[in-house]
């Protein structure tokens, strides 16, 4: 027996290896044994770490609470993530808002953009000796809008576009604008590359780079200044490297801040030009209602010495590429649950992803590693097309995505969470006398009026939770404008209490 072991480990050719040299010295043996026993001593103690370093990781992870933000591109996850990092991390968003000034003003630059494109349009139209009426774009439904519709999301129509031909008169004055403000589209450019905006994979299958969603059911046009987006924000606002400078240390005046500084008047003429509203108008651009809308703070936002508002930076928009994970430590620690000695509750992993439909299939991996998932319905975009498919109704992608969420196994255990968002947008359309029956044909001849809008979207989210869910569940509906910051504040700390209960009842705490 012994000896058959001993053959065998002569035959291991690790264990030949690992035989003393022939002829040994005693001293050479001595020392030999005193440096394997300093490796282990090492080897050993590179283990213990290892070991303490996953059980701290356990431990940590059984503390942190887990939340995953979903919804379409636009409708406000990132905005929800800022809200969340005002309320709860103060110190460390401070610190990080005069790293905004770059995408606030290439936000501001967009607007003005937005403009020129439209106003170019129609001195080319004037200038044409062929000018006749502009032709509408054909219409064609998509297979993916129609075919996925059935009783409940059926009755959301979409009006054919039709460019109006209301008689605006651009003269002179506007050529002379459009002129000088034109070395904005090199600024903004510029901005966009330092900011990396300029990712090729943000295209979308219909060919357009980027294009903004919020284009309206029956406006004639699809044009609208590209949007941007970055991989991430800590690289894009130059963090935290940025974040070490004082809060009110003056900023250094670069090129876009200077250019923006001596544009300032024209910008404000531009937008206060009573032609230039009726072509908005005429085109149905609502620009005001768009995100990351700034003409009305231009003399602010043009100083040479403009330092970034808490509600310039939840206001900006910056579009999210793929999955983005926040960890945040809240720094009250009267917001933790003391449980067996452990804080729970105040550290949260957030994952903040990009919304357009390209992006979703980067969702699923998340579906099982969260506690919770706030979904954001957009609710103002009733009369919306999709960027990525202007064939289909913004708020028919929502109650599909909606649906899709409800009825996946993977998440049958997870709290879902519901922001009714953009409420403060759909008032203000509902009050311009805009019909939500004439794009949702089934809200039939209720009252046009943002209570009874939020109610009967409320019940529909509900119907399908009814019809789709993998059983009985909790689902928490909020009506929400997460632009406004002391009101989701508010809301956050009731979906924070609510996401803990669910959690410590799923882990028998309770
Ligand atoms: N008026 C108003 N604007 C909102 C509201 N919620 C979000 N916004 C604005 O809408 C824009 C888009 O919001 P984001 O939070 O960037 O949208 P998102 O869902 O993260 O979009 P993606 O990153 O493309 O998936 C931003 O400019 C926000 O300021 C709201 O309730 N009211
Ligand atoms: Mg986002």
């Amino acid at each position: 027996m012994v000896a058959r072991t001993h053959k065998t480990q002569l035959s291991d050719p690790f264990s030949l290896v690992l035989q003393p040299p022939p002829n040994e010295t005693p001293a050479e043996r001595q020392k030999r044994v005193e440096l394997e026993q300093e490796q282990k001593r090492v080897s050993d103690q590179i283990d213990d770490e290892l070991r303490k370093e996953r059980t701290d990781k356990k431990k940590r992870s059984r503390r942190e609470v887990k939340v995953l933000l979903l919804g379409q591109s636009e409708s406000g996850k990132s905005t929800v993530l800022k809200n969340f990092r005002l309320k709860y991390a103060p110190t460390q968003w401070k610190a990080e808002l005069r790293s905004w000034r770059a995408v606030i003003q290439l936000n501001l630059i967009q607007n003005v953009l937005t403009i020129l494109d439209l106003m170019q349009d129609r001195l080319a139209l004037l200038d044409s000796p062929t000018s006749s009426p502009i032709d509408a774009p054909a219409f064609t439904p998509s297979p993916y809008g129609r075919t996925s519709m059935d009783s409940t999301l059926s009755e959301i129509t979409m009006a054919p576009p039709g460019r109006s031909n209301a008689n605006i008169t651009l003269t002179q004055k506007h050529r002379v604008l459009n002129l000088r403000l034109s070395p904005l589209r090199e600024v903004g450019d510029d901005l966009r590359r330092r900011l990396g905006a300029s990712d090729p994979e943000f295209t979308f299958a219909n060919g357009s780079d980027g294009a903004m969603n919020g284009v309206l059911d029956d406006a004639p046009t699809y044009k609208c200044s590209r949007e941007f987006g970055v991989r991430g924000w800590i690289g894009a606002l130059g963090l935290p490297l940025n974040a070490t400078k004082k809060a009110d240390e003056p900023m250094p005046i670069d090129e876009a801040t200077e250019i923006l500084a001596t544009l300032r008047d024209d910008i404000i003429s531009l937008w206060q030009d009573p032609d230039v509203r009726e072509l908005l108008k005429a085109e149905r651009v609502r620009i005001e209602d768009r995100p990351g809308f700034f003409l009305s703070d231009t003399a602010r936002i043009t100083s040479r010495t403009y330092i970034p508002s808490d509600n310039d930076v939840v206001r900006a928009r910056l579009r999210t590429l793929g999955v983005q994970e926040w960890r945040i430590t809240l720094e009250q620690s009267s917001d933790a649950y003391m449980i067996a000695g452990d804080a729970f509750g105040s550290e949260w992993v957030i994952y903040d992803v990009g919304g357009s439909r390209s992006m979703r299939h980067a969702w699923l991996p998340y579906f099982d590693a969260v506690n919770a998932i706030i979904f954001l319905a957009p609710i103002s975009c009733f009369d919306e097309r999709l960027a990525e498919d202007p064939s289909v109704n913004r708020l028919e992608d929502t109650l599909l995505l909606w649906r899709a969420i409800v009825a996946s196994p993977l998440l049958k255990n997870t709290t879902l969470i519901v922001f009714l968002n953009k409420c403060d947008l759909l008032k203000r359309k509902l009050q311009s006398g805009i019909q939500v029956n004439k794009h949702m044909i089934s809200f039939g001849t209720r009252q046009n009026e943002v209570g009874t809008v939020v109610k009967y979207l409320k019940d529909k989210f509900k119907d399908i939770i009814r019809a789709d869910s993998n059983g009985p569940r909790t689902t928490y509906l909020y009506a929400t404008s997460v632009t406004d910051t002391k009101a989701t504040a508010a809301t956050l700390n009731i979906v924070r209490d609510g996401i803990i209960r669910e959690h410590l009842k799923h882990a028998e705490f309770v």
